[in-house]
């Protein structure tokens, strides 16, 4: 049994499930109510992700968020920008190739906050993000994504490949129910999930189809 995650504020974040991550959507109104749909659905992690927001309403949004997910007991990620992770208080930060040094932000965030780290396709950064102190890391995308169009494709090779580091492994990029079983079996502990999640007609319904997918994974 892999221990728990830590996140600070949140308690011990649950190593496995489904990490939703929220779309672009600048009416916080509506987006906390689509979160809050999507959290009371099942979802074990959120990730606050808003490229067309400017700082400001990014800091809102993103302090609005962190009372919902606390509620449910669920950590908050902010995605790009740890700074705003640790100056509201959020449970973690996930940082990209264009989002600065994970080793910086593992020695400025607080004890106990959840460092992730974005790998593509690519075992060497993932061994690298272990190194810095990064507390999952992240592949992608194994599917076309609508949402990253271009997003470099990832294999199933890596989720196997990568157990050797010992950290939860996170899975990205285009992700459904219907094709995430796969994934489970080759590893994956978390599904990282936008569009599957967000532009579903019933997206409590689409949470718990991925929940499934833990239940019964595919052999492969
Ligand atoms: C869980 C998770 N995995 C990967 C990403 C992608 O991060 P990045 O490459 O920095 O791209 P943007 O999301 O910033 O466009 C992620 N956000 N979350
Ligand atoms: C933000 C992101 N990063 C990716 C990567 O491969 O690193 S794919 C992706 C988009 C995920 O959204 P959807 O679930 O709609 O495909
Ligand atoms: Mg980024």
């Amino acid at each position: 049994m892999n221990p728990p995650i830590c996140g600070h504020g949140s308690g011990h974040a649950s190593r496995r499930g489904l990490y939703a991550i929220t779309p672009d959507d600048n009416d916080t109104a509506r987006l906390l109510a689509r979160v809050e749909t999507v959290l009371a659905a099942g979802a074990a992690w959120l990730q606050y992700r808003n490229k067309a927001a400017d700082p400001a309403l990014r800091e809102r949004q993103a302090s609005a968020l962190l009372p919902l997910c606390r509620h449910h007991r669920v950590p908050l990620i902010i995605n790009d920008d740890w700074r705003l992770a640790a100056a509201i208080g959020a449970d973690g930060a996930h940082l990209g190739e264009d989002d600065g040094e994970l080793a910086a932000a593992r020695a400025a965030l607080p004890e106990g906050a959840i460092l992730g780290a974005s790998c593509y396709a690519d075992l060497s950064l993932a061994r690298g993000a272990a190194a810095a102190g990064a507390d999952y890391i992240a592949f992608g995308a194994f599917f076309p994504s609508p949402t990253k169009p271009n997003a470099r494709n990832a294999g199933l090779d890596l989720l196997r490949d990568s157990a050797s580091l010992g950290l939860p492994r996170v899975a990205i990029g285009g992700i459904t129910p219907d094709n995430a079983r796969p994934l489970v079996a080759a590893g994956a502990d978390l599904l990282a999930v936008i569009s599957g999640v967000f532009d579903a007609a019933d997206p409590a319904a689409a949470v718990r189809r991925y929940l499934d997918c833990f239940e019964a994974p595919a052999s492969i």
